[in-house]
């Protein structure tokens, strides 16, 4: 049985795959200075409520956020006894190689994405993932990561609107009914909310127009839903594709 982990920047999930599915899926906050034992305090009691027949033998992790490497690999050394797989490291092989700028150190999150659209799509894809940042990464007809685009987090907009204007208040987000806001807290909604709607097709129509070829784009991370029914952005929602780009790498790592 394998434990998946993908460590974002805000969320760090684990799920347990029986390489059919996945049996369950925790989710905490990620946070560097979280040890080995916090971390495995957490999972058996969390994991109890599932009452499954647990038998992890592996370990997968793919982290935007170098610092819990650590914790993670005792974590799985002490607890499964194994030495986990870490994406991105060099005893990590990958279906294809990424093709990007030579010394270029693409975000894990990132290539797993890429290995999962790829296994569940084929070729000539765009992944936007919404998470902290808000990325899109484009995958060739080989199934090779090439590059994307980074920009800031739906999220992170909002706190940064926030943190630097004294008369607007920390608020959720939310899809505005109207364009125009007659409040601040509408106002800020809409920018936001209508912002990345504009934002989405305008980078995904570029990244098109530059491939030069029809591409299918699919959504996912923790604000995917919210942007699921905004105007045919997307071809699919798939909130598990990191996940599956897990077990994706996993199983090429197994059979080479
Ligand atoms: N179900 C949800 N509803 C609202 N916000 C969410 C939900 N899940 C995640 N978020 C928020 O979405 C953002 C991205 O989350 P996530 O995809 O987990 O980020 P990351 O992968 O970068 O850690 C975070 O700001 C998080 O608080
Ligand atoms: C762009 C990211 C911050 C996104 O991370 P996330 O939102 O999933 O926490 C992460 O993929 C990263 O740190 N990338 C490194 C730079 C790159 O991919 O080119
Ligand atoms: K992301």
């Amino acid at each position: 049985m394998l434990l998946a982990i993908d460590c974002g920047n805000t969320n760090t999930v684990f799920s347990i795959w029986d390489g059919e599915k996945f049996l369950c899926t925790l989710r905490t906050s990620t946070h560097h200075a979280r040890t080995a034992d916090a971390y495995f305090t957490w999972f058996s009691t969390l994991i109890k409520h599932y009452e499954l027949e647990l038998d992890i033998t592996d370990v997968i992790i793919s982290s935007t956020v170098p610092r819990v490497v650590f914790n993670l690999r005792v974590f799985a050394d002490r607890f499964f006894d194994c030495r986990p797989l870490v994406v991105g490291k060099p005893e990590c092989l990958l279906p294809i190689e990424p093709r990007v700028d030579e010394g270029t150190l693409v975000g894990p999150d990132r290539l797993v994405n890429a290995a999962g659209a790829y296994d569940r799509h084929g070729g000539d894809l765009i992944v936007v993932d919404f998470g902290t940042a808000t990325t899109f990464d484009v995958v060739a007809a080989d199934g090779a990561y090439i590059g994307g685009v980074i920009a800031p987090g739906v999220n992170l907009s909002l706190e940064a609107l926030h943190q630097a204007a004294a008369a607007l208040p920390h608020i959720d987000i939310a899809k505005p009914q109207k364009v125009i806001g007659t409040n601040t807290v509408a106002c800020m909604q809409s920018g936001v909310f209508w912002g990345y709607v504009g934002l989405v097709r305008e980078v995904c129509d570029r990244i098109k127009a530059e491939r030069d070829r029809p591409m299918k784009v699919i959504s996912t991370g923790g604000l995917a839903p919210l942007f699921q029914q905004s105007h045919a952005l997307f071809d699919a929602f798939e909130d598990d594709l990191t996940m599956h780009g897990l077990t994706v790498i996993y199983d090429y790592n197994k059979d080479n």
